[in-house]
């Protein structure tokens, strides 16, 4: 089967810029793949790179796309190189035409089943409010990004707005380092978190710490993980399948986050998901409806009860990005 190709490219800029302990993000670019099979019919993929989190850049995958032919094959998809993890992901997602399928049902009314993502800073206890009315019972909020006195003294603000808010089942709020800890500082972000554990009148868990130190200190993470209650769970040092399986072997059985649209080949993750056991939570890195349907498909498919999606990232972006499907 021959499949005519065609791409676009997108740049679609945050509400406000994204900041985390690797800097300021504002723009988030991208390109749309549209395959049309010999019948007719046609299938959409998404190439969402992360160069700063260790896919191919921008710039690496819209060459890529450039060097194609207009008709290309399911064996040039199935061999896109380890290097272009994002291009793997889009057209193989283009090529099982998955916008569309289960992740549909998952609305947005369905938002206690996703993370909602909270802004750096002392913005988070605004933001708190607002996603808390639209049914997040999960968020994430990013720390390493100023000074950790500053950020412990919001988080005891966000945790007493969180446990104000309560209910019944506890509310869970994940702590995204995104590698900007020294071990002193990743220590004392565990402290507070089993601390909280002690409380039985808390209605707030800290269901994990994410990525606390640089991917360079894996053996300090994995050392961390066993002397902890709070779990620990890693991003960058798992940002596509090779690392993955690299952790697994050298023994991580904490979280690993899952991000589709970086990690690479779809059908691979689904190979070393069958054999390993992993503890995994999806996260999003601001694809558009077209990655996101992909990758929320893969989640379902492979972790149907896993942890709330990190996919509460909507009200990040004005715009519903649709225009973009008129090629
Ligand atoms: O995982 C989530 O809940 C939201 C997505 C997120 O935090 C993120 C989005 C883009 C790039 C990096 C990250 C990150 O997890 O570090
Ligand atoms: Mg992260």
């Amino acid at each position: 089967m021959l499949y005519q190709f065609q791409f676009r490219t997108y740049h679609r800029k945050f509400k406000r810029p994204l900041h985390t302990s690797h800097g300021i993000w504002d723009m988030r670019s991208g390109i749309i793949l549209k395959l049309t099979d010999e019948k007719g019919q046609i299938g959409w993929g998404e190439i969402a790179p992360l160069s700063w989190f260790g896919s191919e850049s921008f710039d690496q995958a819209l060459d890529f796309c450039t060097s194609l032919p207009t008709n290309i094959s399911e064996e040039t998809i199935f061999t896109i190189s380890a290097e272009l993890p994002a291009c793997q992901f889009g057209f193989e997602s283009a090529l099982s035409n998955s916008f569309s399928g289960s992740a549909s049902i998952l609305n947005e009314a369905e938002n206690s089943r996703y993370s909602g993502l909270l802004p750096a800073g002392k913005t988070a206890l605004s933001a708190l409010q607002t996603l808390w009315q639209q049914g997040f019972r999960t968020f994430k909020w990013k720390i390493g990004v100023a000074a950790i006195d500053e950020e412990l003294q919001v988080f005891q603000q966000l945790i007493e707005a969180m446990d104000d808010l309560g209910d019944r089942a506890p509310a869970l709020l994940r702590l995204d380092a995104n590698g900007g800890l020294n071990y002193s500082q990743a220590e004392t972000w565990l402290n507070t978190g089993d601390n909280l554990l002690k409380n039985p009148d808390l209605s707030v868990i800290i269901e994990f710490l994410e990525q606390p130190l640089p991917v360079s200190q894996f053996d300090k993470m994995l050392s961390l993980s066993a002397v902890y209650k709070t779990a620990i769970a890693l991003d960058e040092s798992v940002a596509n399948l090779d690392r993955i399986q690299e952790c697994y072997e050298r023994g991580w059985r904490g979280i690993f986050v899952i991000k589709p649209a970086i990690l690479g080949s779809p059908s691979q993750l689904r190979k070393f998901c069958e054999i390993h056991p992993i503890d995994a939570v999806f996260s999003s890195v601001f694809e558009t409806q077209i990655g996101r349907q992909a990758a929320l498909n893969l989640a379902l498919e492979l972790f149907p009860n896993s942890r709330a999606l990190g996919f509460g990232t909507d009200d990040w972006f004005d715009d519903k990005y649709h225009s973009i499907l008129d090629f």
